[in-house]
């Protein structure tokens, strides 16, 4: 398999391996030694070029801000910050998530590989790619950019070569402590450093009464509010806001000497207990001290938020933008209070979010987020449950902090409130309006307060124009449709600040004013263009239904993704290769299905209660029923092979991180108890590598719309019309739909078939007749003819063993006079083959 991947063009391979979140077969991670700890090692020989490996992670990037200074790679405790299409990007592969490219050390003298940007769904990946021959038992290396690393400093070189007798003596967590000491010296590049204020202060004592015993506090800790002076900032005219003092969480006073101040409550704070017993200058003592500061800090700024009065304090000094609770907003993990555009970055690299992070449960990580947030405690639980569900990133994070969008959500939840299914479609619209108030803030607008202000009006219009990929030359839209959604929400958000009590009455003039310019000018700036774009792209589209050789190349990528999936499956166990695997078998259940919804949500109970009965129904087909919106049963048909695939999954559950609750038969290795992966996603995944000629048509949609068209090419009657159409769900009389019950067995099995006939390429064979016409054999002649040309190859080459099994396999199934009349006939007497018995095959299937 990966000897013929490896042909594929470079690029082509890499893209594959992103698409399929899968690592190369041939690396393996090894520990070196107590320095480096571990690192990627390959046991064949790699050609240069060749793709290698994917720096994996969480991706953060802002498309509108162009990066300030031009700056190269670098790699800071596995956060990767580059450079792409103007703006800078970060991959941060802190999380312990067994893939390889995180472990890929640094050689900035001879490395074997080098870091290439690859796109995939408008996004970069960062892929390692070999720049000569690397050779089995090498490792893998690239030089990871310019900064001075310690490990490259020649004093640290002898300095580790002498404690390498330590080997495997140390804990094998990969932490760079070692080097974060080492580097500290050097003024390196530490998060911590970074982000950390330059805290200003100089009245120095004027707050203290009391003077810490030199011995409890180290001597850096008492200057450290003073050594912040130093630094160039205060050099510069403050800001009049800009506090320079740090507020204590014990007491809520502003001190210019925190740490020393901190000591007074050293009895009864146990936080503070736990700090005095480290030793004086440990980066550990360093850093928890920060954690209070920051504690103390974040109290002080919610009750300035709260009461409107007093200054804040943030992380850094505020340059040229004002300081208040529009512009500044706290860092979710570290508590630190940052400037909204800044504030994305910092997060990305923010040193308590890697704390974070390696702790379990994703959901009550964002609670904790959410229980600080400032409206938190107003919010009802419907709505609490609906952004604790929402992807914790950026947009929800600007959505948290927007008290309108807050007011909107709570007023569209409480109005369909016996509705759940519609908070999905609220989290979507409140990310849409995040993902704008993301782009006011390029434009100095940091609510949407002031965005629904008369003179803020044509900044809005720019920003729904960005938005929705208004091109100014062409007047047109790449999305229409996201530019009419725009307004309509904005509209809703003014209505909600008219119906609101709390808000003031220059605010719902200014909100009218606003509304007003929308009605007068919305049409022209807007909506025109919108509606042009829209209807320009439906009559441009040249089709609207994918090619059946589309559809047959399609189904062949699935089918050798999944083969490579199951491949690795059975030799490593990792939720990146169980995350491959899910996505491809779902993709092809979904194309069997013909993209029908509630595949993404076959549970696992439903599959270890698969009738094997129906098996009769046809050979190549197993059915399983799931409940469908209405109560009745949708049957699910699978193949043997996804059968043997999803038995494999599923015997990998927990080894590969599927939370013991979930109930879903896609569900995601991501520890969660409900989350699994959507049909529709994976199939969009794939299509686009499989060099179909229109990829975008390779949806469960058009899907539908395929079979039916491709369908009508048959002399069906109209009444086997319609039951094709049921099939497919497009029937009006929905209800009635027999194909979702079991008495549809026989019209089900004939139907499948077709479909099959058509995956496999054979369609043509059928073409012109009626249903009662077909007559399908249960081995498609497909397979025979595979069989019977291999059966040639072999009799070529003079060397099958197999060949005459093979070959009367052949004879036996050609012969066979009718095998679909038989399974009819066992279906319509409801009776089993007399020679089969009921054994136990394993405690699911029972
Ligand atoms: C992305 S991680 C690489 C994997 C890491 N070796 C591990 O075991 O997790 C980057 C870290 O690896 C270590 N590292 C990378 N290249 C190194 C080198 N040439 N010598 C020593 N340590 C290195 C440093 O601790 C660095 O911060």
């Amino acid at each position: 398999m990966e000897k013929q991947k490896s042909q594929l063009a470079p690029e082509q391979d890499a893209l594959e391996h992103i698409v399929a979140c899968r690592d190369k077969p041939f690396l393996e991670e090894r520990f070196i030694d107590s320095f480096k700890e571990r690192g990627v090692f390959t046991h064949e020989t790699i050609k240069p070029s060749m793709f290698v490996v994917e720096y994996r992670g969480k991706i953060f990037g802002h498309k509108n801000t162009r990066p300030r200074r031009k700056c190269g790679d670098t790699l800071t405790n596995y956060v990767y910050e580059f450079s792409w299409k103007g703006a800078r990007w970060c991959i941060d592969a802190s999380k312990e998530d067994k893939t390889l490219g995180r472990l890929v050390n640094d050689d900035h003298i001879n490395p074997n590989c080098e870091m290439k940007r690859i796109e995939y769904e408008g996004t970069p990946h960062l892929c390692l790619f070999a720049v000569r021959e690397i050779y089995p038992g090498e490792e893998i290396t690239y030089n990871y950019g310019d900064s001075s690393y310690p490990w490259r400093s020649k004093a640290f070189c002898e300095g580790s070569s002498a404690s390498n007798t330590d080997l495997h003596t140390t804990s094998s967590t990969p932490t760079n402590k070692k080097f974060e000491e080492a580097s500290s010296n050097e003024g390196s590049c530490s998060d911590d450093d970074d982000d950390e204020l330059p805290d200003s202060g100089s009245n120095s004592g004027s707050d203290g009464d009391y003077k810490p015993d030199e011995k409890v506090l180290g001597s850096d800790e008492e200057s450290s509010d003073d050594d912040n002076l130093a630094n160039e900032d205060t050099e510069k005219p403050e800001p009049s806001s800009y506090s320079r003092r740090n507020y204590c969480y014990v007491c809520g006073k502003g001190m210019t000497k925190i740490a020393r101040h901190l000591f007074i409550h050293a009895d009864e704070e146990p936080d503070i207990t736990k700090v005095l017993a480290l030793p004086k200058k440990s980066k550990e003592r360093k850093r928890l001290l920060n954690d209070l500061r920051n504690r103390g800090n974040y109290k002080h700024n919610q009750e300035v938020l709260r009461t409107n009065s007093g200054d804040l304090k943030p992380k850094r000094h505020p340059k040229n933008s004002s300081l208040n609770g529009k512009t500044y907003v706290h860092c979710l993990h570290c508590k630190g209070m940052f400037c909204r555009k800044e504030i994305w970055r910092h997060m990305a690299r923010c040193p308590k979010k890697n704390a974070d992070s390696a702790k379990p449960g994703k959901a009550r990580e964002s609670e904790s987020d959410l229980s600080e947030s400032l409206w938190y405690e107003k919010y009802p639980s419907e709505m609490q449950k609906m952004l604790l569900k929402m992807k914790q990133d950026e947009i929800a994070f600007a959505v948290n902090n927007d008290h309108l969008l807050i007011q909107w959500a709570q007023y569209l939840v409480g109005k369909y409130a016996d509705n759940r299914k519609m908070h999905q479609y609220f989290s979507k619209k409140l990310r849409q309006m995040g993902r704008l108030l993301l782009t006011l803030y390029e434009k100095s607008i940091f609510s949407f307060e002031d965005a629904l202000k008369p003179q803020n009006f044509y900044k809005v219009v720019e920003a729904v124009r960005h938005n929705a990929g208004f091109d100014e030359k062409k007047k047109s839209y790449k999305n229409p449709s996201i530019a009419l959604k725009l307004v309509q929400s904005l509209k809703q958000i003014a209505n909600v600040v008219l119906k609101g009590s709390d808000n003031g009455e220059e605010m719902v003039r200014s909100t009218k004013k606003f509304l007003t310019m929308c009605a007068e000018e919305w049409c022209d700036l807007v909506s025109h263009n919108a509606h042009t774009s829209k209807y320009k792209r439906q009559i441009n589209r040249p089709s609207t239904i994918p090619f059946t050789h589309d559809v047959q190349a399609f189904y062949k990528h699935l089918e050798t993704i999944s083969a490579s999936a199951t491949e690795t499956m059975k030799k490593y166990e990792s939720p990146q290769v169980y995350n491959a695997l899910c996505r491809v078998t779902l993709a092809q259940v979904s194309v069997l299905n013909k993209g029908t919804p509630e595949v993404s949500k076959v549970t696992l109970k439903s599959f270890q209660e698969r009738e094997e009965t129906t098996q009769v129904l046809s050979k190549h087909f197993i059915r399983i029923n799931i409940p469908s919106k209405t109560g009745q049963n949708v049957a699910v048909l699978l193949t043997s092979e996804l059968v043997n695939a999803i038995t494999l999954l599923v015997s990998k559950r927990k080894s590969c991180g599927v939370h013991k609750d979930n109930l879903f038969l896609f569900a995601k290795p991501d520890g969660s108890a409900s989350s699994f992966y959507y049909g529709g996603g994976c199939l969009k995944s794939f299509s686009n590598l499989c060099h179909a000629k229109n990829p975008e048509y390779l949806r469960s949609t058009y899907f539908q719309k395929h079979i039916t068209r491709v369908f009508q090419i048959l002399n069906l009657e109209n009444d086997e019309l319609d039951h094709l159409s049921k099939l497919l769900g497009l029937t009006i009389r929905t209800e009635r739909d027999y194909y979702r019950l079991p008495e549809a067995a026989e019209e089900l099995a004939k139907i499948a078939k077709l479909l099959l006939a058509m995956e496999k390429g054979s369609f043509e064979r059928v073409k012109g007749n009626s249903l009662d016409e077909i007559e399908i054999e249960d081995q498609l002649e497909p397979d025979v003819e595979q069989v019977y040309s291999k059966y040639c190859d072999a009799e070529e080459d003079k060397e099958s063993d197999a060949l005459p099994q093979q070959s009367d396999d052949v004879d036996q199934q050609v012969s066979h006079p009718d095998p679909e009349q038989d399974a009819l006939e066992h279906i319509k007497a409801s009776k089993d083959k007399a020679f089969l018995e009921g054994i136990c095959i394993d405690p699911f299937k029972g």
